[in-house]
């Protein structure tokens, strides 16, 4: 067999000449440490044809060197950076009848989110099983995975059957067992192959030493898969990267085609906005028609709006256009996914701002047991209703795996932080929506004689935000300024009083705060907010849900020594003994703001001295005049 191969990057490289024309098949490969998918896949190379000639000189020369077997995964030696950070490889190579590409997930406790990223394009996933064991929990993982992420298929390669003596038992029970799992899933493409990658047995070719095994060694049965799903037959959608406008009226709209294809007079809506109008020329693909995988520029009849982040597709079958969805959420990122936290979502080319509304639960990938949570931590999945700030089109995942998609983005950094996928649109206006009223904030700004607005004391307990605070209220009121301080003592004594102090009810005792005071931004009040808030994320929507310059972030600045020694209330001491968990300082963290307005150093000067410059700076925004 001849073959196209690069082991070393891993890279998609271009199919030699003469290979253009095989089908592509994706695979992700996944399996238990230890349980020989690397030797697996490294007999699967070497049967391929597809092993680089140095690396199997390197193979027998570290088999005589040791004196045993050949070891097939020193083949697989793939990108070492990659290796070492546990990162999923994907390998490229060809038979003469078939193109590979294998998406190799490190076989890890933590494997969600490589998963995710090795499982998304995938048409098959090939799982490995050693025969000596039942189905591991992270087996079932992986198959709960796959099967959300649709991929269509599931080879079990049962391993090591030389250790079972090549009997039929162990892997007619993995087989039963595993297609048992899988049809629970929905998923019924299963194919299991008896297998020992050392010795070849069922690899490249059927093996002997397993007579009562009637089925396709392991390649002949990926040879035989239908091609690769590209979208090609699946309805227009062509996401708009960008709009390439040449004066004067030349207006290409850019982009990758997800799904279908596209040719000159055809109709296409353009969403959200909903336009319909038809396609006046296609560049970029062959024969005036461009198809699902191809970058092209296409340009439209009509002088209708398409903006960048647009959806170009078929009217006869459009996307949905929605401001909520239900998802399937994994979260990659070590801080976890709160609900009421502002997040940046790429939905196809769009970027919106939304947040997690509610988490339903929380998947138990091993046991497809549904968990209640709190929030998400990294590599958990959960299922969740987003909500988004502007409407969107969208895809249900399972009708389409790119346009049903979606990557979730720190707002700050840009980093991705989560990836998910739409099980349901919501129905639009199915949500509430703010019902504007006549007598507005204007109007009250006008009446009060001073702008409204957000004074957010944040910091450890003791470091004088409520003595800050009532001290300005007072100064404030003196002045005429209407005011009200929301301290968080006092709103854990009624609107917040079922929540403790664990990250989850923190996040949502901010969120609750900074509605509360959102609306009293609206009712025309300078809001004094004396919380901990002891993290970043939760202070930054207090701030984005107020008008710029309404929000005066305060860090009251104090030592976690200095508070600990003043200890108004002897929490600190009993935090020490341990009789309060969770404590701000002490078992609980604080993240100190990067830039705010103001910050008070209150080891320093008195109240009155901290009163004092907040005034300054509350009389420069405009909120109290001097
Ligand atoms: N475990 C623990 N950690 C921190 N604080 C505790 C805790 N248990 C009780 N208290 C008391 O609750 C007050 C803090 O409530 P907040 O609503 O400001 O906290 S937070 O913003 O939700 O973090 C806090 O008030 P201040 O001392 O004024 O900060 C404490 O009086
Ligand atoms: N510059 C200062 N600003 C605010 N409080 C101070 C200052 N110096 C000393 N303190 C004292 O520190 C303590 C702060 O307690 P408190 O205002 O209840 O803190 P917090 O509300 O942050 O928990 C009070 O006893 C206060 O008198």
């Amino acid at each position: 067999m001849t073959a196209v191969v690069d082991p070393d990057t891993g890279d998609a490289l271009p199919p030699r000449a003469g290979t253009a024309d095989r089908d592509l098949l994706r695979l992700v490969a996944c399996g238990g440490v230890g349980d020989g998918k690397r030797t697996l896949l490294g007999r699967l190379l070497y049967e391929a044809g597809a092993a680089r000639e140095d690396r199997l000189a390197a193979v027998r020369a570290d088999a005589a060197g040791r004196g045993g077997g050949p070891d097939y995964a020193l083949l697989l030696d793939g990108p070492a950076a990659e290796r070492e950070r546990g990162d999923v490889v994907h390998r490229r190579f060809a038979t003469a009848t078939r193109e590979f590409v294998v998406a190799d997930v490190p076989g890890r406790e933590r494997r969600t989110g490589d998963l995710v990223a090795g499982a998304s394009t995938a048409d098959v996933a090939l799982i490995v099983v050693d025969a000596r064991k039942s189905l591991p929990r992270e087996v079932r993982g992986h198959t709960h995975l796959a099967a959300l992420l649709g991929v269509g298929a599931v080879v079990v390669a049962v391993t090591k059957v030389d250790l079972v003596d090549y009997g039929r038992a162990a892997h007619e029970r993995i087989s039963h067992d595993y297609r048992e799992f899988a049809r629970r899933l929905g998923l019924t493409a299963v194919e299991v192959v008896p297998t020992c990658a050392p010795l070849g047995d069922n690899v490249g070719t059927r093996s002997a030493r397993m007579p009562w095994y009637e089925g396709p060694a392991l390649l002949e049965l990926l040879e035989s898969f239908p091609a690769t799903d590209r979208g090609g037959d699946r309805c227009f959608r062509l996401p708009v990267r960008y709009v390439n406008q040449v004066p004067p009226d030349f207006r290409g709209c850019c982009g990758r085609i997800t799904s279908g294809a596209v040719r000159p007079g055809d109709p296409v809506l353009v969403l959200p906005g909903g336009q319909r109008t038809a396609v006046t020329a296609v560049h970029g693909g062959e024969d005036d028609e461009a198809v699902a995988g191809e970058s092209v520029t296409v340009t439209v009849a009509d002088d209708v709006d398409v903006a960048r982040g647009d959806l170009l597709c078929d009217p006869e079958s459009p996307a949905e256009v929605t401001d909520g969805f239900q998802a399937h959420l994994v979260w990659l990122h070590e801080e976890p996914m709160f609900p009421g936290r502002r997040y940046a979502i790429r939905i196809g080319a769009r970027l919106v701002r939304g947040s997690v509304r509610a988490l339903r639960h929380r998947l138990d990938v091993d046991t497809l047991d549904q968990v209640p949570a709190a929030g998400l931590a990294c590599d958990d999945l959960g299922l969740v209703d987003v909500e988004v700030d502007q409407p969107v089109a969208l895809d249900r995942y399972q009708d389409d795996r790119r346009t049903g998609a979606f990557l979730v983005l720190d707002p700050v950094t840009n980093a991705t932080v989560g990836a998910g996928m739409v099980r349901q649109p919501a129905r639009p206006g199915a949500g509430p929506s703010w019902q504007r009223t006549d007598v507005g904030k204007a109007a009250r700004r006008l009446r009060n004689g001073h702008r409204p607005g957000v004074v957010w004391l944040t910091g450890l307990s003791g470091s004088g935000k409520s003595t800050i605070a009532n001290l300005l209220e007072q100064r404030l009121h003196a002045r005429g300024v209407h005011t009200y301080l929301l301290d968080g003592d006092n709103l854990r004594c009624g609107l917040n009083s079922d929540l403790g102090f664990r990250a989850a009810d923190r996040v949502e005792n901010i969120r609750r705060t900074a509605e509360v005071a959102r609306l009293m931004v609206d009712a025309g009040l300078v809001v004094l907010v004396a919380c901990i808030s002891p993290f970043a994320a939760d202070r930054r929507l207090a701030r984005a849900l107020v008008a710029e310059g309404e929000f005066c972030e305060v860090h009251v600045d104090a030592p976690l020594e200095v508070a600990e020694r003043r200890d108004p209330k002897g929490l600190y001491r009993r935090a020490r003994r341990g009789e309060i968990a969770d404590f701000t300082g002490i078992d609980s963290p604080y993240e100190p703001p990067d830039a705010p307005e103001v910050r008070i150093d209150t080891t320093g000067g008195t109240p009155e001295d901290a009163v004092a410059e907040l005034l300054a700076r509350l009389t420069a925004m405009g909120m109290v005049h001097s």
